[in-house]
């Protein structure tokens, strides 16, 4: 992958509909920073999710990112498997080559991506790239855009060594690797996310120094974003649980600004635990570089809420197939084409949403017509 492209101010290239990998990824993040604008990282499970995600972005006519963590993959793939390795990678390739095929349908851009990958998790990113490979090979795209390695738990010497490891095989095919200093909080990560927790834990707030270093061990390897935390938090708490603090992402910003003489904003950021996120505080992380904010939790309660809804509107016809009153079938109301369906279109509307507060409505790239 070239260095980023400067996009200029006038009106960004546009790109073919499709997922966007190597150096089409870099026009459409580059685009993103020009425009000011952030994209949605939406973790799916299965193609209902997925297909929610193409849906909103065309309605909103937004560009995505589309993405996995393990566990998704692996549901993805169905949990009868007993291989929880193949899972993992068979369940990422199957969602990755459904996007593939449908994504340019839907008439948008689409950045396909792999979740937190720790260090047990290195495998599985591994044998992506085993299978991106023979994609290449063969002349086609890789099959994802860019990978994540989150060794933010290590220290940063090993944390950067073992990414410097991978970068320039992903290099190679044009995938690009968003790494994470600093930790991202929440019960899932059995980091504190209440506020006392939060405020004296370091390594809840990314420190310049350190992306320093990262920046200029990596960026001569391969393209790199980088999730940095500012008091970031998986998962939704009570109000006042979480501090957000998106003012040192600049501090970043300006110190590697500085230090490598490049002009404002040189980090491509990523913005961990959106849901639940203040909209001031997601503007101003837009402001200081934020190209990706990821939601998860949100979406999965969106998806839940809908059917939830329809349940308690229908109970009996997720009881019985024939009402025990009036003989009436219900079949057409527990058919899951229709519940499912529900779902989705919850997931759409809150993505309506995330696509308003990014500021990524009416500005994909994806050539119309
Ligand atoms: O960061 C995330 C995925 O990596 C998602 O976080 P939320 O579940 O808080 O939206
Ligand atoms: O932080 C990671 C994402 O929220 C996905 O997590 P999960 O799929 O393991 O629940
Ligand atoms: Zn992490
Ligand atoms: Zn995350």
């Amino acid at each position: 992958m070239s260095e980023a492209k400067t996009v200029s101010s006038s009106k960004p290239h546009s790109l073919k509909p499709g997922v966007v990998t190597g150096d089409d990824y870099l026009t459409l993040l580059d685009a993103c920073k020009a425009g000011g604008y952030a994209l949605p990282a939406v973790n799916v499970v299965g193609t209902d999710s997925v297909n929610a995600v193409l849906e909103s972005a065309a309605r909103n006519n937004s560009d995505v990112i589309i993405q996995c963590s393990n566990g998704g993959a692996r549901f993805y793939a169905g949990e009868g498997l007993a291989d929880q390795h193949r899972a993992r990678v068979l369940g990422a390739a199957a969602m990755a080559r459904h996007v593939h095929l449908l994504a340019k349908e839907y008439g948008v851009c689409v950045i396909l991506h792999t979740d937190h990958a720790n260090r047990k998790l290195i495998p599985w990113v591994e044998g992506l790239l085993d299978l991106s490979e023979e994609e290449v090979k063969a002349g086609r795209p890789p099959l994802f855009s860019s990978h994540m390695l989150d060794l933010s738990s290590e220290p940063l010497e090993e944390n950067l060594s073992e990414c410097a490891r991978l970068l320039p095989r992903m290099e190679k095919l044009g995938i690009s690797l968003e790494i994470e200093l600093g930790v991202t909080g929440g019960e899932e990560d059995g980091v504190g996310h209440d506020l006392e927790d939060h405020a004296d834990n370091a390594h809840l707030y990314t420190q310049p120094e350190d992306v320093l270093q990262a920046w200029k061990l990596l960026s001569p390897l391969g393209h790199v974003t980088i999730a940095a935390s500012f008091g970031n938090v998986h998962g939704v708490y009570k109000p006042g649980n979480v501090q957000l603090r998106p003012e040192i992402l600049l501090h970043s910003q300006e110190h590697v600004a500085k230090a490598i003489g490049s002009g404002p904003k040189p980090l491509s950021l990523v913005f961990h635990g959106g849901s639940g996120s203040e909209k001031d505080k997601i503007t101003a992380a837009v402001s200081y570089g934020v190209f990706k904010m990821n939601i998860d939790t949100d979406v999965q309660f969106a998806f839940a809420n809908g059917v939830g809804e329809y349940v308690l509107q229908h109970p009996k016809a997720f009881q019985h197939q024939i009402d025990p009153e009036t003989d009436a079938p219900y079949k057409k109301f527990y058919d899951p084409r229709k519940w499912l369906r529900i779902g989705e279109e919850s997931i759409v509307s809150r993505l309506d949403e995330a696509f308003a507060d990014l500021g990524a409505k009416d500005q994909s790239i994806a050539a119309k017509g």
